[in-house]
This record gives C-alpha cells, structure tokens and sequence, in this order.
C-alpha cells in the first residue's frame, strides 16, 4: 500500500535529515512509526503525503509515484499532521463537507458517517459553531473525523495522540483499529510507545534518518523481558 524506496532528504544539501530509507506498509495492517526528537518522522511523512520532495528515491501510494502523480496518489490516502493547521473561520460542519466534496463522497455516505465519528469523538453537538472556537482537543478531533470521511485507503497520522485526553485516544485508538479490520491501512508517528506495542501490526524504528528496526512488537522484543520502551532506549542511545 505505501512503498519508500531509498528515500533521502536534506535541508541543507550536507546531512540528511532521512537517509536512504526503505519501507513497505501492507494493505490492512497498523504501522507505527517510532524515533527520538529530530529522528526524521516528520520528514518523512511530508515526503509521503507529498508536502516535501524527496532529494533522493521514489515513494508510491498504492502503485501512484506521489512526486510524478501527485493528484492520483492522494486520492488514496488522507493525513492528519502534528499541528492541527485548519482554515479556523468556518463552521466545523463546513469543514467536513468540504473534505467530504474534495474526495467526492456521496451524499449518504457523508451523513452517515459525519453523524459516526463525530459522536464517537463527541464533537457532534459544536458542528455549528466556527472552528475558532473549538479547544485543541475538538480541532484535533474534527481533522480526524475529516481525515475519515473519504473511507482512506491508507490513514496516515502525525502523532495523532496529543492533546487528546484517555477516553479521545481510547476512541481513536479504536477508530484505528476498526479501519484496519475493514481492509485499510494505517500508518501512524507517536512517542507513546505502550500505544505502539499494543496498537500495531508492525514498528518501524528510525534513528537519525535511517531505519533501525522494521518488525512485529513480538519480534523486535523477542527472547527478551524487555518492553518495547526499553529496547527502542537501548536502540536509539547516543554512543
Ligand atoms: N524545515 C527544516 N529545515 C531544516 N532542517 C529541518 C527542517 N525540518 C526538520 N529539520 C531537521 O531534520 C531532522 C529531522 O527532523 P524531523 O522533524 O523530521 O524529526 P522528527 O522525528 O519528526 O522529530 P520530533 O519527534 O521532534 O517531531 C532534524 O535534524 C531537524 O532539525
């Protein structure tokens, strides 16, 4: 579903803020992308929602080349960034007919789920108001509704997680889950690592831009009692 293939960038044309990096999400299943400050997340999830051009390589969303086709590759994913970036003067409700329009959801189907997710989230009551009212937790909470509309193929989230208080982040976490178990895909940063090893299929580990590790939870922890937490620490120290 998401392909990267030696991936580099560099701001400075000197380092590379990710170097050579290759990766493969399967169609179904949760990735967690996991690293220290200045890892080289971010950037490489602006390199696959198509905001960066990669210096180096070549990325593909569903078979679409995102830097040749951008138009054709975003219609299969949607992206939630880490800082909730929204045209704030508009109505929430506006706001999810217009992603609703740009992916050309049908009538019913936006309905449905518009009244799905934005219950679950329990922003269904300010849909109303315009979005500059809204705390960070119901902005964050009205981009991933957003995000969930189109049905995505693949689901991709910058550290969806913050901000958000428990019962937010368990109804995300489900909300994840379920658009697994319905055939997408998801591809998500966090810092939360016990989210990590209890959320997803597989981790991908990156440590000053290249790849470390790329396995099951069980897998990267494996003949070991160490958590997660304690192996990714022990991976990313500095010598
Ligand atoms: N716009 C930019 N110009 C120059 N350097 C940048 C820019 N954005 C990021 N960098 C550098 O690229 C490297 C990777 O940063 P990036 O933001 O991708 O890391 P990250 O893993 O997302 O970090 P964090 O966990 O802190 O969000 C860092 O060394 C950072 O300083």
């Amino acid at each position: 579903m998401l392909s990267l293939k030696n991936v580099s960038k560099s701001y400075d044309n000197k380092k590379n803020a990710v170097d050579s990096l290759n990766l493969e999400v399967k169609k179904g299943e949760i990735m967690g992308f996991i690293g220290p400050n200045g890892a080289g997340k971010t950037t490489a999830i602006k390199m696959i929602t198509g905001i960066l051009s990669p210096s180096e390589g070549e990325i593909t969303i569903n078979g679409v080349d995102i830097d040749k086709s951008p138009l054709r590759a975003k219609i299969n994913f949607t992206y939630v960034p880490d800082h909730p970036a929204i045209f704030d003067a508009i109505k929430g409700i506006d706001y999810l007919n217009f992603i609703a329009d740009m992916y050309d959801v049908a009538v019913e189907q936006r309905r449905e789920r518009i009244e799905r997710f934005t219950k679950a989230f329990q922003i269904d009551h300010a849909l109303g108001q315009p979005i500059n009212s809204f705390s960070h937790g119901m902005k964050q909470k009205l981009l991933v509704s957003g995000a969930l509309i189109p049905d995505p193929k693949l689901f991709i989230l910058d550290e969806p997680l913050v901000g958000l208080d428990p019962q937010s982040a368990k109804i995300l976490k489900d909300v994840m889950k379920e658009h697994c178990n319905n055939g997408g895909t998801v591809f998500f940063s966090s810092h939360v690592l016990e989210v990590v090893e209890n959320l997803c299929d597989r981790v991908a580990i990156i440590n000053k831009g290249k790849l470390i590790a790329c396995d099951t939870p069980e897998n990267i922890k494996k003949n070991t009692n160490a958590t997660l937490e304690q192996i990714f620490l022990e991976m990313t120290k500095d010598e």
